[in-house]
């Protein structure tokens, strides 16, 4: 996406067929125009924080100028606004630019909604919220958002709500050996959420969950001002969901330890209510293989075009494990593989 965007820039640069007036004159720059974040979206209006951290700090509403054409904009893009940038009431700038994003969550069409979309942009870690029980937690899930995490370039954080009621052992030992940070949360517990806040602090982080495994719990525990809907939701009528369905950044407060380290940053966590699922069509299988450096290695002695599949022919991976020195090397390049294989799989 970063690449279609500059291309968007690109277009409105060039010069005209009909002569050549002077580039300002076509497309003013917009050197009065000042960087904010957007926080939120809500039918075609903006929320964007200007002055993100400094002494001016402040929400304004924008709208998107004609001149961005198609381009999308989503929740954690950095752009440059333009117009009555005072957040007044009744106020209502505009965005003339998006900046190249650092990174793009993206989930591919799937039956509930026919676009590819991104999902949130800039963001540097994916928090899996799972339940250790009720509802049951399911490891398609998690592969899949660990899929469409390192395919962006994030961090996965998975976070095991629930503690009181079952063991986070298995799930533990299932996801530490591929990279995945793990931490465990019970909603009797306080200090369980100041673990949670320090693996945030001074990172944009997207919290993903299906409904009821304690996601706004966590949410309003972490953000106490969030105000997200928690409760039982009736699966038929949705009523207790929050109404919002679009991704929305908060503030992540810097927490009662005073032990963390504040220069500043105390990061930013962004709710995903509307995201049930990650289509993963889109996932190309170098770019998962690049998340897993010894795989990644290892797999350049593969036949062209190896899939890397349990069943591809000569795969130079499965060579790789057998050549471990010694049974503990051997068994843990077989799990690593064994992993990555499962979540090659779980794209289709
Ligand atoms: N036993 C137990 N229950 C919890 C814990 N955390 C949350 N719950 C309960 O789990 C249920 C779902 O919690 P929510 O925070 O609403 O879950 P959610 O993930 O936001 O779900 P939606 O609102 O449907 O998106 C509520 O009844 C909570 O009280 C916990 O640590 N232990
Ligand atoms: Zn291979």
């Amino acid at each position: 996406m970063a690449r279609r965007v500059r291309d968007e820039h690109e277009r409105f640069a060039r010069p005209s067929k009909h002569g050549s007036r002077p580039r300002s004159k076509q497309r003013p720059d917009h050197a009065d125009a000042v960087p904010a974040l957007v926080t939120g979206i809500d039918r075609g209006r903006y929320t964007l924080v200007v002055d993100d951290g400094g002494p001016d700090e402040r929400e304004i509403l924008a709208m998107k100028a004609r001149e961005l054409g198609r381009t999308r904009t989503v929740v954690g893009d950095r752009v440059d606004v333009v117009g009555d940038t005072t957040g007044h009431e009744g106020t209502l700038a505009r965005i003339v630019r998006i900046t190249d994003r650092t990174s793009t969550l993206r989930r591919t069409a799937d039956d509930t909604d026919p676009y590819e979309r991104i999902v949130v942009a800039n963001a540097d870690q994916l928090v899996v919220v799972t339940a250790l029980a009720q509802p049951e937690p399911r490891t398609g899930m998690i592969d899949r958002c660990v899929v469409a995490a390192y395919d962006a370039g994030m961090d996965v954080l998975l976070c095991l709500t629930k503690a009181d009621l079952a063991s986070p052992d298995e799930l533990r030992g299932l996801y530490e050996p591929i990279g995945v940070s793990v931490v465990v949360t019970r909603r009797d517990s306080p200090e369980t959420v100041e673990d949670v806040r320090s693996h945030l602090l001074g990172r944009t982080s997207v919290l993903v969950g299906h409904s009821g495994v304690g996601k706004s719990t966590l949410i309003n525990a972490l953000v106490p001002d969030a105000l997200r809907a928690t409760g039982d939701v009736n699966d038929v009528t949705g009523r207790g969901r929050h109404t919002s369905t679009s991704a929305v950044a908060l503030r992540l407060p810097v927490g009662p330890d005073s032990s963390v380290d504040d220069d500043g940053h105390d990061g930013w966590v962004i709710d995903t209510p509307g995201v049930r699922s990650f289509g993963l069509a889109h996932v190309e299988t170098d770019h998962l293989l690049a998340a897993f450096e010894d795989l990644d290695a290892a797999a350049a002695e593969c036949p062209r075009g190896c899939t890397h599949a349990e069943d591809a022919p000569d795969c130079a991976l499965d060579d790789w494990v057998a050549a471990a020195d010694g049974e503990t090397e051997r068994e843990a390049r077989a799990a690593r593989l064994a992993s990555f294989r499962r979540l090659l799989a779980s794209r289709d």
